[in-house]
């Protein structure tokens, strides 16, 4: 699927924050977005879940990609992240990760409460990534 248009990237910004709205955080009350485009045109969303062994939360970018999977859905065109922060951020490091498997070209957008959206490739956040290809 050709890279997503203004239209597109506006209405998975809007379906990230409305996942952010559920997520589980009582513990660092910071709420996360994240709207997941595959390649045939399909959106998933997720939300960060905290647990109270601090270490087993997941990030909203994950949860999302991991509701792709579970729909039988395997490539990723683009990730929207939302955050309830002053300056959009891009993704940690292990959703970075997880993301290559399944969209090593993916788009990766982050908006916030304030002005900035930052708009990246995957492959500029995570250069000379290991995936699938590594294990040949
Ligand atoms: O990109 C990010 C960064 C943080 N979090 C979550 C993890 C934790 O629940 C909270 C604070 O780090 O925000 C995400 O979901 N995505
Ligand atoms: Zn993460």
């Amino acid at each position: 699927m050709a890279a997503p248009d203004d239209q597109m990237l506006h209405n998975l910004a809007k379906r990230a924050k409305a996942a952010s709205e559920t997520a589980y955080c009582p513990y660092s009350k910071f709420r996360v977005g994240a709207a997941v485009l595959t390649d045939d045109g399909q959106i998933f969303e997720g939300c960060n879940v905290e647990n109270a062994s601090y270490g087993l939360t997941i990030c909203a970018e994950r949860n999302a990609v991991f509701q792709m999977v579970a729909r039988a859905k395997q490539k990723i065109t683009a990730v929207v992240i939302y955050t309830p922060t002053v300056k959009p951020s891009a993704p940690c490091g292990a959703c970075r990760q997880v993301i290559n498997e399944f969209g090593p070209d993916a788009l990766i957008m982050s908006v916030c409460d304030g002005e900035g959206v930052l708009k990246k490739k995957l492959s500029e956040l995570l250069p000379d990534a290991f995936g699938p290809a590594n294990l040949n």
